[in-house]
């Protein structure tokens, strides 16, 4: 006899999160789980307890509120886009699911929609199939392991077990490296070349690239194919690092640095592409579109232009899809039998 709910597989889209509103006690709510999480922070729990809710915390959430506020246009950036995302990906999946139900949805690390919430609510509404697949396209313990972490937290307390798989990531899949070299051709056409093309990832601290952090690696891998792909000459393009938080040395060079000195040295204009962001977002359009263009500028550059994320672009739809398909195809086949 079969259980009376037909069985169904959702796919989740996972970003990294955000807060809830553009205001200093959501921002604090959403810090508060982002940098409690030991992926992120290494340092020992008790100690960082005490930096974290002695001076991160009371301080820095107002002038992050204000920061995202200059973005918020009814909702913070990387929510709207990734909901926009789920909701193009559903029609490329349904013929891999046929004749069974696929459904895509955005869920987020920290803050809302949260992993736990949309796995509890898919699987009483009788999804058994779940795809994962986060938007970090270069691994690190510190973005993708941690959605690890959330799913398997979470299956801890299921007693029946879903199917599950997590896509690791696809750093190097030629449909990703043609998307993001196409998004930079499409620029050029409007904005013409420029002296330098910087490739700026968000970065992590040296140390956790040390300890065998492949993501510093995965990052020059991109890069380096996006600039075979458009044909640049050494000289014209540069892999960076933006993001930094803490005292500690992250991964180089930095992002701020080397416009600065690009400024000084009288490079005239930069192009600045992020790839390890898959959706716009505070990262993108406050700290790489608004201050590091500052720095450009006021260190004596003469143009500055930011390439958006790939975002809800058709071919980044298509890349989704084409990683999902044989997932969803291959939870499909283990139905075989329920019609
Ligand atoms: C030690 C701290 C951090 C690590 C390691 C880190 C890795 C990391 N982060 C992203 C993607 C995003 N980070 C975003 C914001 C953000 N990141 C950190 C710190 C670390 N990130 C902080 C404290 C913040 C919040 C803003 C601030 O307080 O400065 C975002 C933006 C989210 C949004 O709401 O728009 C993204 C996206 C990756 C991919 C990554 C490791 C590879
Ligand atoms: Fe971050
Ligand atoms: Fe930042």
């Amino acid at each position: 006899m079969k259980p009376n709910l037909p069985p169904s597989i959702a796919v989740l889209l996972v970003n990294l999160g955000t807060p809830d509103a553009p205001t200093a006690p959501a921002v604090r709510r959403y810090l508060r789980q982002f940098l409690s999480d030991p992926r992120v922070i290494e340092i020992p729990r008790f100690v960082w307890a005490i930096i974290l809710n002695l001076f991160v915390l009371p301080s820095r959430p107002k002038r992050v509120a204000e920061a995202y506020a200059s973005i918020w246009e009814g909702d913070s950036p990387i929510r709207a886009i990734l909901k926009e995302q789920a909701h193009l990906l559903t029609p490329h999946l349904e013929d891999a699911a046929a004749p069974f139900r696929v459904s895509v949805h955005p869920a987020m690390s920290y803050g809302n929609p949260g992993i736990p919430d949309v796995m509890d609510t898919l699987r009483s509404e009788g999804v058994d199939h779940f795809v994962l697949l986060p938007l970090f396209p270069q691994y690190s313990a510190t973005s993708t392991g941690a959605v690890y972490d959330a799913v398997n937290k979470w299956a801890l307390k299921q007693r029946n077990l879903p199917n599950i798989s997590i896509v690791k990531d696809y750093f190097a899949h030629p449909l990703y490296i043609k998307a993001l070299a196409d998004s930079i051709l499409r620029f050029q056409e409007k904005h013409g070349k420029p002296d330098k093309l910087m490739f700026s990832f968000h970065g992590i601290p040296q140390p956790y690239a040390d300890k065998g952090d492949p993501y510093p690696q995965r990052c020059k891998c991109t890069a380096a194919q996006v600039a075979h792909t458009l044909g640049l000459k050494e000289d014209e393009w540069i892999i960076s690092f933006q993001s930094r938080f803490g005292k500690q040395e992250w991964v180089k060079p930095y992002t701020d640095v080397v416009l600065e000195e690009w400024g000084q040295q009288g490079v005239r204009s930069v192009q600045v592409v992020s790839p390890a962001f898959s959706a716009d977002c505070l990262e993108t359009l406050e700290e790489l579109a608004i201050e590091n263009r500052d720095n450009f500028l006021n260190a004596g550059g003469q143009e500055y232009h930011y390439i958006p994320a790939l975002n809800a672009d058709a071919a980044h739809i298509e890349l989704l899809a084409a990683i999902s398909t044989p997932l969803v195809k291959g939870w499909a086949g283990t139905l075989d039998g329920w019609v």
